[in-house]
């Protein structure tokens, strides 16, 4: 029954077209501006959340109900009114265009969904029920978030900055590869949770790869 297939857009830049603005339009409006897309809203009504981001310019927003044609130009398409009838005509439109369209009153009539996200910095967990338990995956979420604490940020930042250097340095491919395994092995990542972590120097970086290229 794990028929979705999980990816990681990059929507900066793109836009995304919401249809609703409500609670469920406010949730994905918030993660879209996250993600840095340019967002545009058709709905006659808008949550405080939404309204506030209107009239500060963070999104474009079209006073009224959907129409066909709304969709031209988007990268990505969510149905999230209250009308049920409007969500699968979104749909359909989406679909005619060659879009990947979000129907949050039947998951079935688009093809994503949304998981519930966690974020730690560079880390980012999505957890899905394929649609069968919304609650239940919003739960899940919450239980990782107690496993997977604030210690995730610092860790990737660090893993980031030595691969980047590694990257950099290293012509040879298999050298890289030792040297990136051996990254994955260092116990950096619970010094950073008892609070014992002390922050590597440039010459730490160049210590560690030197001490670490050979077999
Ligand atoms: C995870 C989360 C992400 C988010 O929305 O941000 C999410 N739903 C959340 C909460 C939630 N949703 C609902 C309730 C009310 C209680 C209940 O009914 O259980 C609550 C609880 C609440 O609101 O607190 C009702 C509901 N949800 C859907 C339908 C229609 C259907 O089943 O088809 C109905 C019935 C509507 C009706 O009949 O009126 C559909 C979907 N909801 C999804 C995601 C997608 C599948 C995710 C998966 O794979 O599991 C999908 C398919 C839609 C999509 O892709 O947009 C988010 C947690 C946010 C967090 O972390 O706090
Ligand atoms: N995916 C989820 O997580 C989830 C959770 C709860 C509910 N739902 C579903 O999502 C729908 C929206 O939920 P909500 O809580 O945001 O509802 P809501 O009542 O808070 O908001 C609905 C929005 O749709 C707008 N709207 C109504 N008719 C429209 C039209 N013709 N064109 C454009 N916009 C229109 C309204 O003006 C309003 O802004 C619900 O009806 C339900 O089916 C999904």
């Amino acid at each position: 029954m794990g028929y979705y297939m999980p990816v990681m857009l990059d929507l900066r830049g793109q836009k995304v077209i919401v249809i609703g603005g409500g609670a469920v339009a406010e949730r994905r409006v918030l993660a879209l501006l996250d993600a840095g897309a340019e967002v545009v809203v058709v709905s006659p009504s808008l949550s405080g959340a939404l309204t506030a981001l209107a009239e500060a310019g963070g999104l474009s927003w079209m006073n009224r109900s959907y129409a066909p044609g709304d969709l031209r130009g988007a990268f990505l398409v969510y149905a999230a009114s209250s009308n049920d009838a409007v969500n699968e005509e979104v749909a359909a439109e989406a679909r005619s265009l060659g879009l990947p369209v979000n129907v949050a009153s039947r998951a079935e009539a688009g093809n994503f969904i949304t998981p519930g996200v966690l974020r730690r910095g560079r880390l980012t967990v999505a957890v899905s029920t394929s649609g069968a338990g919304p609650s239940a995956a919003a739960r899940i979420t919450e239980q990782l978030s107690e496993v997977l604490g604030e210690e995730y940020e610092p860790y990737l930042d660090f893993l980031h900055q030595l691969r980047t250097e590694i990257k950099r340095r290293e012509p040879s491919a298999e050298v890289r590869g030792r040297l990136l395994r051996r990254l994955s092995r260092l116990d950096v990542l619970n010094e950073m949770r008892q609070g014992t972590f002390i922050e590597w120097t440039p010459q730490d970086v160049e210590a560690w790869i030197a001490g670490n290229r050979g077999d």
